[in-house]
């Protein structure tokens, strides 16, 4: 079953998606980029508003690939109690030197790599990932006004990462600019979950406010496709 993942910025966003039954929460300021961080005493604050069983992750922020960096915030994050810490593997800088500092956290929190689709990511990172004991990965886009995961990656590319990710037990997610009508195509490749903003806001605008009603649309959706095939997907 794949879930779905809904990120949101503030502690009343968190509060309505988690009564929606979303399955992740996930706490970033997409005001501050494509995996902007919230303040660390947000993210606490907004983890001990919510049910504890209620699966939580956040994000560091869009930093340079620099091990100090990267190592503090996961730090920082790690401390807030989330059951996710998302590090973004952007483009250029020291990567193995910033997935072994992220790594030193690895035996007391779930790390979750993201790496962007429209970078055109080289997948033989994903053994390196396992190996500094990240529990999953994951693919979202960078520029958010440059289209939507599946128009930088093909679905044959998808499942290839899907499947290296599989390989080496990650859990595996797939989001960036996901639309309504990407789902049904997307469902299929059976990620652990895949990832939304924009798409749950109004005018899918991804720093506008939380839009219940797409919110419903959308899940409502994975239902459909889940049980038994996508006959009745609406629109796509
Ligand atoms: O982790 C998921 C992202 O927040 C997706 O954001 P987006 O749908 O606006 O690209």
């Amino acid at each position: 079953m794949t879930g779905m993942l809904a990120s949101v910025d503030c502690l009343d966003e968190a509060l309505l998606i988690e009564a929606l039954d979303v399955d992740i929460i996930d706490l970033k300021q997409p005001a501050r980029g494509a995996l902007g961080a919230l303040d660390v005493a947000d993210v606490a604050a907004i983890v001990a508003a919510l049910r504890p069983d209620t699966v939580v992750s956040a994000t560091i922020g869009d930093l340079p690939m620099r091990p100090d960096l990267v190592g503090a915030a996961v730090a920082g994050m790690a401390a807030t109690g989330v059951d996710y810490v998302k590090i973004g593997l952007f483009p250029g800088g020291d990567w193995s030197g910033s997935i072994a500092a992220a790594g030193r956290f690895a035996d007391k929190q779930s790390l979750i790599a993201v790496l962007f689709a429209d970078a055109q990511p080289d997948f033989s990172v994903v053994p390196l990932l396992a190996q500094a004991g990240f529990r999953g990965v994951m693919l979202d886009t960078m520029d958010k006004s440059g289209g939507s995961l599946t128009d930088w990656q093909s679905l044959e590319r998808l499942e290839r990462f899907l499947s290296l990710a599989r390989e080496h037990a990650l859990l595996t997610g797939l989001a960036g600019s996901l639309r309504l009508a990407d789902v049904p195509g997307l469902l299929p490749l059976a990620a652990d979950y895949l990832g939304f903003r924009g798409a749950l806001c109004r005018q899918h605008n991804r720093v506008a406010a939380l839009d219940p009603a797409r919110i419903d649309a959308i899940r409502a959706l994975f239902s459909k496709v889940e049980v038994g095939g996508c006959v009745d997907c609406g629109p796509a």
